[in-house]
């Protein structure tokens, strides 16, 4: 926990180190850029005070401020201004400065804005660390062979910075794969990002990777710059435009980028996990994939099993996601009788893992409240009649209802299941239901069906693209 003073003035820099050290804080000092950026590369103080001027320096005060704000985003700076320097001050809150203080300064004013940006530091440290926390205990599941096979190749890239593709059937547990790999690498601590390439807007897709710069709102980070350090995970790369395909590469290749509206050269430092449901050389085939990003992407495939593949884990993750809706929403806690769990085993998992959580959730919401979970209670277990022979059974609950309320109902099971078969894909469900993606946002807002956004640890039913 050390506070790293920069300023040219060799008089303020040591005051204001002798008043920090009378206070209990360890001090660093630096007298130019060079000397600045050596003590930060030894070791990330967690608060620098910096003066914006700095004679005989190869960086100035805001060229030190964003490499700072690129490099170690979390570590809080103030700026110390010369008196009616008021723009210059501002200009360094936009490019992220905590606060700035002007010269000359009193002391109170000084311990205020440093024992609260202090405090800010430590916060950050601490949720960094329950974040990753967190992620790491959000354990994969599994014993059966194929999820052995998976866990092994996991584990042999993870100290590695390979880029990794990874490929499986919708819902069978990629973004976890890509979220193990990157909580048991060394860039734990470094952020997890993931551009959810169906879910942006083509025409903002630039916007939102590498971020913007106006004259109003000054620097805006992308998610690429977000993640800088740690890993960015492209989920469906197959549904990334291919004029964005072609900035990607761009990116993979020269490791930089601009911002929208910016001139300077942001340089990120980023290990790239993707992941595909969907077979890239036949995409590549029809056009629709670029096959240099698809080179530079697929260094290292691993194949991610389909639920069906490993049947033998399916009563261990129904049982940890029973666990897992108890603790967190307060559903009852029940087992499941022998047949139920082999009426699990055996029924298709078209949507794979989030198939079964949803199934998991559902039946806990709608079933008994206790007793274990009897196989009867399994959606798509009913006794078959008329649906066999062409009609659509009416079961009680539904014969009961008004038209609208009935229809209403029908149309939600219906959209959710269509939804969790294109694994949260609000696009390809719109196409395949022949919907407008926008007409089927509003009808699943008018079904109260809310979606969550994509990249966040829990998924649940409700989950899909915005
Ligand atoms: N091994 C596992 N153990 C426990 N839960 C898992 C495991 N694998 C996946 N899940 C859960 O299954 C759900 C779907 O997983 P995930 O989002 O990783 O799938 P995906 O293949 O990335 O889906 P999509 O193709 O739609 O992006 C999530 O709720 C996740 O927490």
């Amino acid at each position: 926990m050390s506070i790293l003073i920069v300023d040219d003035e060799q008089d303020i820099r040591e005051l204001v180190g002798d008043i920090l050290q009378d206070e209990g804080y360890t001090v660093r000092l630096a007298a130019n850029s060079d000397d600045c950026m050596a003590e930060i590369n030894a070791e990330p103080p967690s608060l620098m005070i910096l003066d914006i001027w700095l004679k005989d320096s190869r960086m100035d005060g805001i060229d030190i401020l964003k490499t700072v704000k690129r490099d170690n985003p979390d570590v809080p700076v103030v700026i110390i201004s010369g008196h009616g320097n008021i723009e210059i001050a501002v200009a360094a809150i936009k490019q992220g400065a905590y606060d700035f203080i002007e010269k000359p300064f009193n002391i109170d004013q000084l311990m205020v804005v440093v024992a609260r940006a202090m405090e800010t530091s430590r916060l950050r440290r601490e949720n960094q660390e329950l974040r990753r926390r967190d992620v790491a205990s959000a354990d994969m599941l599994g014993s059966s062979a194929a999820f052995k096979t998976l866990k092994s190749n996991l584990d042999k890239v993870t100290k590695s910075n390979g880029r990794v593709m990874l490929t499986g059937e919708p819902g069978s547990g990629k973004e976890m794969a890509a979220r193990y790999i990157h909580s048991n690498s060394n860039r734990a601590s470094a952020p997890f990002i993931t551009v959810s390439s169906a879910s942006i807007e083509p025409e903002r897709m630039e916007e939102v990777l590498f971020g913007r710069e106006t004259p109003e709102r000054g620097v805006e980070p992308g998610l690429l710059e977000q993640a800088h350090g740690g890993v960015v995970y492209f989920d469906e790369v197959a549904d990334m435009p291919l004029g964005t395909q072609g900035k990607i590469l761009r990116v993979l290749t020269e490791q930089q980028f601009t911002r929208a509206g910016g001139t300077d050269k942001v340089r990120v430092d980023l290990r790239v996990i993707s992941s595909t449901c969907r077979d890239l050389r036949s995409e590549i085939g029809l056009g629709r994939f670029r096959q240099e990003l698809y080179d530079r992407l697929n260094v290292v495939p691993i194949p991610v099993p389909a639920l069906s593949e490993r049947c033998e884990d399916i009563p261990d993750l129904a049982r940890h996601f029973i666990g897992w809706f108890h603790k967190t929403q307060g559903l009852p806690a029940r087992s499941f009788t022998p047949e139920a769990e082999t009426m699990l085993q055996t029924m298709p998992w078209p949507g794979n893992i989030r198939q079964l959580r949803n199934m998991v959730e559902r039946v806990l919401i709608l079933g008994d409240t206790s007793g274990p979970i009897e196989a009867h209670e399994l959606p798509g277990t009913e006794p078959k009649s008329e649906a066999e022979t062409g009609g659509l059974p009416l079961s009680g609950a539904i014969a009961a209802l008004p038209l609208r309320e009935a229809r209403e109902l029908f149309e939600r099971e219906y959209l959710l299941t269509q939804i969790n078969r294109f694994g949260g894909n609000i696009s390809r469900t719109a196409s395949f239901v022949g919907m407008e993606r926008s007409a089927l946002h509003r009808k699943l807002k008018s079904l109260g069906v809310v979606g969550t956004s994509r990249g966040g640890a829990g998924r649940g039913f409700t989950d899909y693209d915005e």
